[in-house]
């Protein structure tokens, strides 16, 4: 980055601070004050562009020596994706027999993939882990929620998650979850590993997705079923509680996916015995992302599980 805009970004940045500032304060006060937070503001300035010319050059290093084990992994044609479920896309409508809801909480299920096509991919996320290892490469988790897994589009698998968003979630998208602006334009793709010595569970959360498509690799585990406690929009996502009905256990199966909307609040119960792995799409549309963010106040979309009770309330 030029100095020249280095200026205009801490100009801008200025400009913010000096507007909140309450009109009684001195000059002196002020100026002490926007030192203070000038200094704060630079160094964490620098430490994120440090972080990201360290997550630059390690990107790099796997794009020029990462060679994969089984190249076929990483190309979307050779995914041997359920039949039915490619059938039922090109008719352009949903078959409840293939993507079937759960009870009717908005979240779906259908088969995706042969298990052995899954134990197929759990072998090259091992092989990569093992290759940074061997190469003094630190790991980039998934997300701050997650101690293990890795990030799929790390090294090379971005093409292809782009074709499955392209080809498999959002003609679903388009089908289930009419409320979501199209496209779904950016992804993130990883893995979740739970096992008694690692991650055994994860907390309530929402995602940072329109739709997310979660697929169960393996391996051998028990217990680790996914809890879904109501769809909310961004104002309601911590106040509301779940209401009985929405309350929904999923059992995790391997080669099965299933589809979610991002703000239908979830959480995995912890795992009693083996070890899971499952891999996890974020699908994101920058136009519904602008869409939540606008959701201030007490204005709540209908899609909203808490815009729903208020309605059955009002009757
Ligand atoms: O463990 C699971 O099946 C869910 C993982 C999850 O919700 C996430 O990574 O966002
Ligand atoms: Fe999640």
């Amino acid at each position: 980055m030029s100095k020249t805009e280095v200026d205009i970004e801490e100009q801008s940045f200025l400009k913010e601070v000096t507007s909140h500032l309450p009109l009684d304060w001195s000059d002196e006060r002020r100026d002490a004050y926007i030192q203070h937070v000038l200094i704060s503001w630079r160094q964490h300035r620098e430490h994120s562009r440090e972080e990201q010319r360290l997550m630059e050059k390690y990107l790099s290093t796997i794009q020029q020596h990462f060679k994969p084990q089984s190249s076929e992994l990483y190309d979307f044609n050779q995914w041997p994706i359920n039949e039915n479920l490619l059938a039922m896309l090109n008719r352009d409508s949903i078959d409840s027999d293939i993507v079937k809801q759960i009870e009717s909480s908005g979240a779906y299920t259908f088969s995706f993939l042969p298990t052995t096509f899954c134990q197929l991919l759990i072998n090259e996320i091992a092989y990569f882990e093992q290759w940074c290892i061997d190469n003094g490469l630190k790991l980039y988790r998934p997300n701050s929620m997650n101690k293990y897994g890795v990030i799929l589009d790390h090294f090379g698998f971005e093409k292809c998650l782009t074709d499955i968003v392209t080809n498999i979630v959002q003609p679903l998208t388009r089908l289930i979850y009419k409320h979501i602006t199209l496209p779904l334009d950016s992804h993130h793709g990883f893995i979740v590993e739970y096992a008694m010595d690692k991650d055994k569970k994860l907390d309530f959360h929402v995602d940072d997705a329109a739709v997310t498509l979660n697929l169960c690799l393996g391996e051998e585990f028990t217990g680790g079923q996914l809890y879904f406690g109501g769809i909310r929009c961004s104002s309601h996502t911590s106040t509301t509680p779940p209401k009985h009905d929405e309350e929904i256990y999923l059992e995790h199966q391997v080669g099965t996916a299933c589809l979610h909307l991002g703000n239908h609040r979830h959480r995995a119960l912890p795992i009693t015995s083996g070890r899971r792995l499952n891999l996890i799409l974020w699908c994101r549309s920058s136009n519904f992302d602008d869409e939540r963010k606008k959701n201030g106040n007490n204005e709540c979309p209908t899609w909203c599980g808490f815009h729903q009770m208020k309605i059955e309330e009002n009757v």
